[in-house]
């Protein structure tokens, strides 16, 4: 351990050890995950586990189990039971992975202990616990009297490195602690009537006016304001939760530091974040209140992710300003900040999809890159920049009194006009304080909608460029002859170029709006704490505002949406185009004996996963009855199935409005009746009663649709097999092998 360091010398930690990589700009986030232990009704209710800690920094998620064994007609079959989704099998990596049994202090290490050596750089810190409720955010962030959470570890080990560096400097040290409730944010310290109001200052980042700095001395200290902030913090129990936090919870930390030698003074700041929780509606009971709450809670989750998707594609524009979550977090993602980011999960299949979307959500914002400096007040200013300084105040001076002079000429020409002198300082009238405050609204409402139109726009356009930049990439993997290759090449960038003018055309407007919207904001603020009746008609308005918003936004999701679907068109018919090419190729080679192993293996793993992504999944989304999942399929039969399966298709349709809307038996029957040569209906007869039976327990559409392929198969013995492997699945092909043998 290094005591005797002289100063803040750049590049040094502050135990001596080089800090380059965590103090350098462009940083990545660090993500890590916990997973808690399963709680009384978990365990109780008899929960599948769906969260396995595979080491210290991988997990699986919905691993495949050992299979419990499933007899069909008293006999044990080999595959996976049919009426069962198939897992999702999962890996997912991150910095670090903490399994049920790691506590606070263990967390604490690994994820936020370096942060402080950061901190004392002058650099700013933020973590951030993510999760749906219930899955153990506030037990890590506060912990409890026996288990102090990482706010208290994390502090502690602040006041030590400040205990060691005091021979060498001041420190000034305060804290705030806020919540942001439906939008609003509130003092937790020293709760105000009023919600506080955010200002954005260029040099100090965002702030919040009339927050309540409290000085603390020792770690002792900050246990009773936590206890006093949680106090006011708004809490109410959820299904999955009893205390559950339904705020958003801030904790700040700011630190000056003077170096004493140097007169260098550095500033820092610590924010954790205990953000409310995650889930779906339905885990909190959406009704009522709740139901408002957890909309709020929603709007600025999807805000957050919206944010850290733009950070992680490395957009330019960040919607900061969506919601009020975000714009306090502005400093905290992306921007000159270290950030941790701690996703709590329930092991327990009872919040399988919670799981599932705060591992999505945690996987895309470890791609976010922060732009790192340090908060240095350079003290040794030399003669130069005073004289500068000097000059310009001079210049201020000057002007002032000429304004003074000229103001004064007026009202001599009033006094001798005997006419009251108009004021130059706009002072509105109180009675005129409604139509001023409609009149910002209307203004507000007129940005705002350009503002919403405009992103609309960069979405559109982002979502485009990021399709040109694949095909791009896709191009130089598929073009052989290199002319050709550099023609499509061109075209593309020439589109690409200009479609990204277009968009920072766009992100220029947008920035410039945002200015406008703050200035705006600001002015009704003021306006209505100048006359606080004006309160109730400034939420109408609002509300209004946040309705066209939403609207907007509602629209912009609707344009991806058809974009995204016009894609997967595309691609679909390229995938279908690719394999016909492929499979002719394929047998050329193999029929002169020039196919090599590495060719075979690889064109077999294309089927397996050709296989095992279009075939063989039970998504509750409407699959469709298009053929196109088999068509992929490579058997010497696929082109003479190709029109029968079309028109076995066309013949599901019909049976799907029949099945759909009134009996699934009839449906999978008549398609049976209608498919099938009679000698091969007949040895289908006992699976036919099986798919029925599977089709009026799971009436899901990929079922009817491997009704009509054992129907096609059928025709065609031969390709059995491989139809039925892909469209069913192990146990039922296994099952009309036998039959059919
Ligand atoms: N790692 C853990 N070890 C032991 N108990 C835990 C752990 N994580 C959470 N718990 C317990 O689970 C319950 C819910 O946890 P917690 O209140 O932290 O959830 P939360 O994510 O903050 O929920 P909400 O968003 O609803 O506030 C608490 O009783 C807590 O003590």
């Amino acid at each position: 351990m290094v005591k005797n360091r002289k100063d803040l010398t750049p590049r040094r930690g502050i135990r001596g050890t080089a800090v380059k990589s965590r103090v350098s700009a462009g940083a990545n986030i660090r993500v890590v995950v916990r997973v808690r232990p399963q709680n009384a009704k978990e365990t109780g209710e008899n929960f599948r586990t769906v969260v396995k800690v595979s080491d210290e920094q991988m997990l699986m998620f919905d691993p495949e189990e050992d299979s419990t064994p499933f007899f069909y007609h008293g006999v044990q079959q080999k595959g996976r039971d049919l009426l069962k989704k198939p897992h999702k099998n999962m890996k997912f990596l991150f910095d670090r992975v903490f399994p049920p049994i790691a506590n606070n202090e263990e967390v604490f290490v690994h994820s936020t202990k370096d942060l402080i050596e950061t901190l004392m750089d002058g650099c700013n810190c933020s973590v951030f616990v993510y999760g749906a409720t219930g899955a153990g955010k506030t037990h890590t962030m506060l912990g409890h009297n026996g288990a102090p959470g990482i706010t208290y570890l994390t502090m502690r080990e602040l006041f030590h490195q400040k205990q060691e560096l005091t021979t060498e400097r001041d420190f000034e040290l305060a804290v705030s602690y806020l919540e942001v409730y439906n939008e609003n944010v509130q003092d937790l310290l020293q709760p105000k009537g009023s919600p506080l109001h955010l200002r954005e200052d260029s040099k100090l980042g965002v702030m919040v006016a009339g927050i309540t700095l409290k000085r603390i001395e020792n770690p002792e200290d900050l246990f009773e304001l936590l206890e006093k902030g949680n106090k006011n913090r708004t809490q109410h129990p959820t299904d999955a939760n009893a205390e559950s936090s339904r705020s958003h919870a801030v904790f700040q930390v700011y630190i000056r530091m003077k170096v004493k030698q140097t007169g260098q003074t550095r500033l820092a700041k610590l924010s954790m974040i205990d953000l409310a929780g995650s889930e779906r509606g339905a885990a909190t009971g959406c009704k009522g209140a709740r139901f408002t709450e957890g909309a709020n809670i929603n709007k600025s989750l999807l805000a957050l992710g919206n944010c850290i998707n733009s950070l992680a594609d490395g957009q330019r524009h960040v919607p900061y300003r969506d919601s009020k979550l975000t714009r306090l977090l502005k400093d905290s993602l992306g921007g000159n900040c270290h950030t941790v980011m701690i996703a709590n999960v329930s092991p327990s299949s009872m919040s399988f999809e919670d799981t599932y979307n705060t591992l999505k959500y945690a996987t895309r914002a470890k791609k976010i890159k922060s732009n790192v400096k340090k908060n240095v007040v350079n003290n040794e200013l030399n003669a130069s920049h005073y004289i500068k300084v000097i000059e310009e105040l001079n210049k201020e001076i000057l002007q002032l009194k000429e304004a003074a002079a000229s103001s004064e000429t007026a009202c001599t020409k009033c006094k001798n006009n005997d006419k009251p002198m108009k004021q130059e300082v706009e002072v509105v009238d109180s009675s005129e304080m409604p139509t001023k405050l409609k009149t910002l609204f209307d203004e507000y409402i007129m940005n705002q909608e350009r503002y919403q139109k405009l992103h609309s726009n960069h979405a559109t356009l982002d979502y485009r460029l990021n399709l040109k930049d694949e095909t791009n990439s896709r191009l130089s993997d598929f073009c052989v002859d290199s002319r050709e290759k550099e023609k499509g090449h061109k075209k593309l960038v020439h589109t690409i170029e200009t479609l990204k003018k277009q968009n920072n055309a766009l992100v220029y407007d947008l920035d410039s709006l945002e200015k406008t919207i703050a200035r705006i904001e600001e002015e009704i603020q003021n306006l209505v704490e100048a006359a606080p009746d004006l309160k109730m008609q400034a939420e109408l308005e609002q509300c209004k505002v946040d309705n066209m918003k939403m609207k907007y936004q509602y629209q912009e999701l609707q344009g991806i949406n058809k974009l995204q679907s016009v894609e997967l068109n595309t691609r679909g018919a390229l995938m279908e185009n690719m394999g016909s090419l492929l499979q002719p190729w394929y047998y050329i080679l193999d029929g002169h004996n020039m196919m090599t192993d590495d060719m075979r293996k690889k064109y077999t793993d294309l089927r397996g996963r050709l296989q095992g992504e279009c075939n063989v999944t039970f998504d509750d989304a409407d699959s469709g009855l298009s053929t196109s999942s088999s068509s992929s399929n490579i058997t010497t039969v696929e082109k003479d199935l190709r029109p029968l399966k079309r028109k076995l298709s066309e013949d599901m349709d019909s049976t799907f409005i029949l099945g759909s809307s009134t009996n699934s038996k009839n449906a999978a029957d008549y398609m049976l009746s209608k498919v099938c040569e009679p000698s091969p209906a007949k040895k289908l007869a006992k699976s036919a009663k099986l798919t029925s039976q599977i089709v009026l327990k799971e009436n899901r559409p990929l079922v009817r649709k491997a009704v009509g392929t054992m129907g096609t198969a059928s025709r065609f013995p031969g390709a059995l097999s491989s139809i039925t492997c892909k469209t069913t699945n192990k146990y039922t092909s296994k099952h009309l092998l036998a039959k059919q043998k």
